[in-house]
């Protein structure tokens, strides 16, 4: 078991880069601000683990916020990536690559176009301006708790850093911005028909994660996406489905695929850069066209589809979209964390739920089932925290909020899964015999 101390040389790190960059970390949520201590540094990764600046060794559950599906280190895309960087790293003009990058994404999900950028973020801005011009309406539904970038429209009820950070409605986001968007308790189809009633014909687009992992992991109800769905054809309303998470993770052909429902436009991130900054956008093509050159609606971008990452992303669908055992390992992998998990727990004092869809799961604190922003703010935080660093010491790495989801990759083994329930009997038992 590590004990804190052992991580003296991140704890230099950290108080060395909180002198010119914020809070010493480039995105909010890789602060440990809800679970109390300081960031871990890292310095390399290899399979299922990542090592820290003091090489104490992890079971990687992050994944890079969900990029490294295949493990860290994956030879043939670190192979592709080597050459390419030799051969030419960004020329901000076209390429064969993109082109065979763009065929993979559309034949994987079905899409009709797609057009690529460096972000989920980015993927998610452009697709609701698409969404906007092509409909000519100015406002958006989104969902309490989802969260689907940084982008300011994005910024009103906000999952993942923002509700860990308690700022899920950003100062600096403007009036404007936050009257054109409108909100609903995800799963609730009730209030999105309340909404478009008071709103006629003013609903550009219906913004969603299909399975929410950005307020730890919420499944969709059934017949909840199909009903979107629905709605969205009745009205004349664009349905984005925001697959940063689950795209090319829950099936090749992401939750699409896996809920059998087709959006209009589909946003992509994650694992479509194998790990390196990757985004898209795509969809149908009679929306699609309307993105400037060939129509009206601007997105551009200096670095998008540069061959550096098209490389990498290239490399990692092309594997995944040839090796469907993948998705069937993750899958299983999972379910046995979520048993071991169930098991653990239920012999415990402790309140909980457990949400899982394929290899996306997540532990609340809670005794009541968690499908909303509200129901998934009721698990107990300081339950969450002594998990979290208990988990921590005895090298499992957990996303550090209980905003957020895990993400299981492909390189967890046996080893991997005993040590991790190993390590979770005794976290679990030691938080257990505290409750009276
Ligand atoms: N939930 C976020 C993205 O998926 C976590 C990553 C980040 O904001 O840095």
């Amino acid at each position: 078991m590590l004990q804190p101390q052992e991580r003296k040389n991140s704890e230099q790190l950290f108080e060395r880069a909180g002198k010119h960059i914020p809070g010493g970390v480039n995105s909010p949520v890789r602060a440990f601000k809800s679970v109390g201590g300081n960031p871990i540094f890292f310095s390399r990764a290899e399979g299922a683990y990542v090592f820290d600046e003091d090489d104490n060794r992890y079971i990687d559950f992050i994944n890079s916020w969900g990029p490294m599906i295949l493990g860290h280190g994956f030879p043939e895309v670190v192979e592709a990536v080597q050459m390419q960087a030799a051969r030419a790293m960004s020329f901000g003009a076209p390429t064969e690559l993109e082109i065979q990058l763009a065929e993979t994404i559309c034949e994987m999900t079905g899409i009709d176009m797609v057009r690529l950028v460096n972000s989920g973020t980015e993927a998610c801005m452009s697709a609701i301006r698409l969404a906007r011009g092509y409909t000519g309406r100015d406002k958006i539904i989104k969902f309490e708790g989802c969260y689907h970038g940084h982008g300011d429209s994005f910024l009103i009820k906000a999952g993942s850093g923002a509700s860990t950070l308690g700022v899920p409605n950003s100062p600096g986001v403007t009036k404007g911005t936050a009257t054109d968007t409108l909100t609903a308790p995800f799963n609730d189809l009730a209030a999105v028909e309340k909404l478009i009633s008071e709103n006629p014909d003013q609903i550009a687009a219906i913004i969603t994660e299909p399975v929410a992992g950005n307020m730890g992991c919420v499944p969709p109800a059934e017949g909840y996406m199909e009903g979107l769905r629905a709605l969205c054809d009745k009205h004349g309303i664009v349905f984005i489905m925001d697959e940063v998470m689950t795209g090319f993770r829950l099936a090749p052909g992401g939750a699409q695929e896996r809920l059998g429902v087709e959006a209009d436009l589909v946003c992509y991130g994650k694992v479509i850069g194998g790990g390196m900054p990757v985004g898209a956008f795509g969809g149908k093509r009679e929306i699609f066209q309307h993105i400037a050159p060939t129509g009206p609606v601007y997105q551009a971008g200096t670095l998008s589809g540069n061959p550096l990452a098209v490389i990498s992303g290239l490399t990692t669908l092309r594997y995944l979209q040839n090796h469907p055992e993948v998705y069937a390992h993750i899958d299983h992998m999972t379910e046995r964390i979520e048993d071991g998990m169930r098991e653990i727990l239920e012999n415990s004092k402790l309140p909980f739920t457990i949400n899982r869809l394929g290899s996306m799961i997540s532990i609340h604190f809670c005794e009541n089932e968690v499908m909303d922003y509200t129901t998934a703010s009721e698990g107990n935080n300081n339950y969450f925290k002594q998990f979290f660093h208990g988990m921590l010491n005895e090298g499992i790495y957990l996303p550090p909020s209980a905003y957020e989801t895990w993400f299981v990759g492909n390189t967890i083994g046996e080893s991997e899964l005993e040590h991790t329930l190993y390590a979770a009997e005794r976290v679990i038992e030691e938080m257990s015999a505290q409750v009276k």
